[in-house]
């Protein structure tokens, strides 16, 4: 339509600094967009900043001493300015952390029910949304009443990403989901991720070290390198999949 304005960017870091402590500079403005219904994947080394990134988006800096010393996030066309998680998340700004974060002596279904909690949803809706959670990963349905503390690990992954389901996200962050899993449970989670980014349009921002998978169905990609983008693009204009997961990963298994 002629005069039409294009939606905002689903997300936008416009040259974004993260310092902890005063001392370690962890991003130096770092600039990347990720569109609604976007896969996008930061690569890069160990200690890059992916994971300070993540938690700039989410607002989870100052639990780790950290904070943005210059530079914006937007998200859906606002700008985030000291809005807390939990604001953010019902904004549907939703990270999944490394280390999977949930209460190891609630029962899985419990933890999948604090998903829920900050949004003004009736009953039915959660119960509905639950069920939706469990139709994705069946076996948390065979383990809903454990303590999710005895799932193992791809169980554990399953119920943060299923927590993060239930609280209705446009924009899921992920950071090292492959961590510690075999290569079959993640091939299982990324097929999941992908149904939600293609029949629910739900935009993903995944940080990743370790699963060449994660590129399989990625639009986009920014490397990251002490604290900067090296290079950000469409996967094709960087080479493509294989040649991003043979050189990131060392394996040739994102096909
Ligand atoms: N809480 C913290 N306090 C001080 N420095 C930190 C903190 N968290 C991260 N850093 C430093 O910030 C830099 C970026 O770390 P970050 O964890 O974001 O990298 P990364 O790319 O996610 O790597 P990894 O996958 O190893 O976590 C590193 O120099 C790291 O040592």
């Amino acid at each position: 339509m002629p005069g039409a304005e294009a939606p905002p960017p689903r997300l936008a870091l416009d040259a974004v600094a993260v310092r902890y402590g005063g001392a370690v500079q962890a991003l130096q403005a770092l600039s990347l967009c990720v569109q609604p219904g976007e896969v996008h994947v930061l690569l890069g080394p160990n200690g890059a900043g992916k994971s300070t990134a993540l938690k700039a988006i989410a607002g989870l800096l100052p639990a780790e001493g950290g904070a943005i010393s210059a530079g914006r996030v937007h998200f859906d066309g606002q700008v985030l300015d000291g809005q807390p998680p939990a604001w953010r998340v019902r904004a549907g700004l939703v990270p999944v952390l490394e280390g999977r974060r949930l209460f190891p002596r609630l029962s899985l279904e419990d933890n999948l029910r604090c998903g829920g909690l900050g949004r003004d949803a009736s009953a039915e809706e959660l119960a509905q949304d639950l069920e939706a959670v469990y139709t994705l990963f069946p076996r948390l349905r065979e383990r809903r009443r454990s303590p999710a503390g005895l799932g193992s690990g791809g169980e554990q992954q399953m119920a943060a990403i299923g927590r993060a389901l239930m609280a209705r996200p446009r924009l899921l962050l992920l950071d090292e989901l492959s961590m510690g899993l075999a290569a079959r449970v993640v091939d299982e989670i990324v097929a999941v991720l992908h149904h939600l980014n293609t029949t629910q349009g739900l935009s993903l921002l995944l940080a990743e070290q370790g699963a060449g998978a994660v590129l399989r169905h990625a639009h986009r990609v920014t490397v990251i390198d002490r604290g900067r983008a090296e290079r950000s693009g469409p996967v094709a204009a960087l080479g493509g999949r294989e040649a991003l997961a043979a050189r990131y990963f060392g394996v040739s298994e994102a096909a």
